[in-house]
């Protein structure tokens, strides 16, 4: 359960008397979730999620994030907005942290996803790069590409070999063939960038939603496609399924072409993207707040799928080209 930060009902009620949503009628916490703690409440109004942000979200990014997700529904995409309080302000402060309450989205992840998800998901992330096209208003960089790799790998290496034998030196040669060859001048626009399963909702087998914008920012768009390839084209054995992964270019490519240099470059986004999991699940899995209620993703997984992105000769290994 990802609940780092505990609210009491009175604090809780306080904070909801400033809103139009009547009375609380119940909360919990969420059995979901690594980043933030997300309640699910129940109000006179409805259900609603009420998210506190934790230790990887700055606080200076908030407004990015609201108005992308605001952005987003005019442009037809399905996802939480952000409810605002009786003096129009959507961001608050709740037991010392950032806090907002969004709308309840309808519908449930799936855990095992099929090629026809992978196809649907496709379709869903290149119509999310084309909505998110016009949101100019605002721009975030991406804290978490290339440049933020070598930070996470100071905070994990000394102590990363006692979670797999080798796994600093691996993380090293990764880093020294990454860094100086990351694409340049590919398209670029808003990406979700952890466009994971957890965060795709469907209802009755139709992709219904898409959640949990925190990570999203400007940056290549084919990037957002390989983060999604990593996420959902993989077996739990480890195996790359060559036709879920057909399945989503397919699907990615009816909606959004990618152009040959994305397609040329998407051996090595995978290879990022399978890092940049990695590390971050490195550094929680190092890192568990005492206290907190979170059962951390295991870093192996993405150290398994990048031995497989080392070994890919070409596009095709991915299902294009
Ligand atoms: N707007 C929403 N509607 C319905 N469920 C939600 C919504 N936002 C979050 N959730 C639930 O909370 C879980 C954790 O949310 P998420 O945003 O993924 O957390 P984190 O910020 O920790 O990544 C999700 O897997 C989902 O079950
Ligand atoms: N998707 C990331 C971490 C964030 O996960 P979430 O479940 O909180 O959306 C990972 O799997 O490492």
């Amino acid at each position: 359960m990802a609940v780092y930060t505990d609210v009491t009902p009175e604090e809780l009620e306080a904070f909801l008397s400033t809103y139009e949503l009547g009375r609380l009628r119940a909360f919990k916490g969420i059995a979901e979730g690594v980043e933030n703690s997300n309640y699910l409440l129940q109000t006179e109004a409805g259900s609603f999620i009420l998210t506190l942000y934790e230790k990887r979200v700055n606080p200076a990014d908030l407004p990015f994030f609201i108005g992308l997700m605001e952005h987003l529904a005019t442009r037809g995409i399905d996802c939480p907005q952000p409810v605002r309080n009786r003096e129009g302000v959507a961001l608050g402060t709740l037991a010392g942290r950032p806090a907002l309450i969004a709308t309840f989205l309808i519908g449930t992840s799936v855990r095992r996803p099929s090629a026809a998800h992978c196809a649907a998901l496709g379709a869903a992330l290149a119509g999310l790069h084309k909505a998110g096209a016009d949101f100019t208003t605002q721009a975030r960089v991406n804290a978490l590409s290339v440049a933020g790799w070598r930070p996470l790998f100071e905070q994990a290496g000394a102590r990363a070999d006692t979670v797999a034998p080798g796994l600093a030196a691996l993380i090293a040669d990764e880093l020294a063939v990454l860094e100086p060859n990351w694409p340049k001048g590919l398209p670029t626009g808003v990406i979700h960038a952890d466009l994971f399963p957890d965060n795709v909702f469907f209802t009755d087998g139709t992709l219904s939603g898409l959640i949990d914008f925190y990570f999203a920012c400007n940056d290549l768009l084919a990037y957002d496609v390989a983060i999604c390839l990593n996420a959902w084209c993989f077996e739990p054995d480890g195996a790359y399924n060559l036709t879920k992964g057909r399945a989503l270019l397919a699907g990615y490519q009816a909606e959004r072409p990618l152009d040959e240099a994305e397609i040329a470059a998407l051996p090595l986004l995978a290879r990022g993207a399978s890092l940049r999991f990695l590390l971050t699940r490195l550094v929680d899995w190092l890192n568990v707040p005492s206290g907190a209620l979170v059962r951390p993703h295991d870093p192996l997984e993405y150290l398994r799928k990048l031995r497989f992105h080392r070994a890919a000769q070409s596009p095709r290994d991915y299902g294009v080209g």
